[in-house]
């Protein structure tokens, strides 16, 4: 047993005793803790599937959500980083960005840059199997997303290859007419889980592309093909809702709070803000905010 060995018996290294993917986990996950988004479970779990089977990938494998606020694109990325590493979100070899948060200041782009460059490289040149999470792409600065497209393409950057990492992009962008297609859904009485990736394709990566105010319109990043999957988020039902609360409320039951009540949980969801107005179809903050509304509760 060498030095090592014994070492990442106790800490994370970039071992397969640290890093390996579950894929039976994933799907199960995506099955059972991910309410009323059957598309972006399908494409989640068959781009992972194949890009994690593959021994050799050409390059990183790079997914961008898209969808309302509350709808699951932030879980998603934590159940995809908990069925990869043992320590889940929490692992050295995962990094999350939220251009709000890490990247406010358009003065300090510069700095900005030459950090994540820099945080990117140091995880690849540790571990390939590193995987990097942006939130609110939409808001982070075109240059800045253009700092991080070297690493998403097919070759080395300074002797380091990238192709075995993962990149996941959050954004709004797009939403109004993952809205709009599933509204129509709704009107005309279909079945949400008809709707195909082909229904919203077209117009997802229109809105993405067409609208001038979110930065990836404005990066280089689009037009040079480098995201694999447009993953969309579609806005939640009443019925989800519940599902979320009733979720949350097992989780609390572990703890020792009360057994879920779905009598309560139907309540809590009620009282929560639905649009369009007349026919209250979907849920305005997704399954956000029920945390605080069952806090007041229980
Ligand atoms: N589809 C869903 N199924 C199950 N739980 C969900 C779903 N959507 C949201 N949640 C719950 O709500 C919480 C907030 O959702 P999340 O942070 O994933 O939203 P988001 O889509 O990333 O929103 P935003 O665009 O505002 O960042 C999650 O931690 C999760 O507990």
């Amino acid at each position: 047993l060498s030095y090592r060995d014994v070492l990442c018996y106790f800490q994370e290294c970039c071992y397969p005793g640290w890093i390996s993917f579950n894929k039976n986990g994933l799907e199960a996950d995506l099955e059972n803790k991910l309410f009323g988004q059957h598309l972006a479970s399908r494409i989640i779990l068959k781009s992972l599937n194949e890009f994690m089977s593959n021994h050799n990938p050409e390059k990183p494998l790079v997914l961008s959500l898209h969808g309302p606020s509350g709808t699951g694109k932030s879980f998603v990325s934590q159940l995809i980083a908990e069925n990869i590493y043992t320590e889940g979100t929490n692992s050295k070899f995962v990094h999350f960005f939220n251009s709000l948060v890490h990247f406010p200041q358009p003065s300090l782009i510069s700095t900005y840059k030459s950090q994540l460059q820099q945080r990117i490289k140091d995880s690849v040149s540790n571990c390939e199997r590193s995987m990097f999470i942006f939130d609110e792409m939409d808001s982070m600065h075109p240059g800045l997303i253009d700092s991080i497209k070297p690493f998403l393409d097919y070759h080395k950057v300074d002797g380091v290859s990238y192709k075995k990492s993962i990149f996941i992009f959050l954004s709004n962008a797009g939403e109004k007419s993952i809205v709009e297609t599933a509204l129509d859904f709704w009107r005309t009485g279909r079945d949400r889980e008809d709707i195909e990736l082909s229904d919203l394709e077209e117009s997802l990566s229109f809105s993405i592309f067409n609208n001038e105010k979110n930065g990836f319109f404005r990066s280089n990043l689009m037009k040079n093909n480098l995201v694999d999957f447009f993953v969309p988020f579609l806005p939640l039902e009443y019925s989800h809702v519940v599902q979320c609360i009733m979720a949350e409320m097992k989780i609390r039951a572990s703890k020792g709070k009360g057994p879920p009540n779905l009598d309560m949980a139907r309540k809590v969801a009620r009282e929560l803000k639905y649009f369009p107005k007349t026919e209250r179809a979907f849920s305005t903050t997704g399954c956000k905010i029920i945390q605080q509304k069952l806090n007041f509760y229980t």
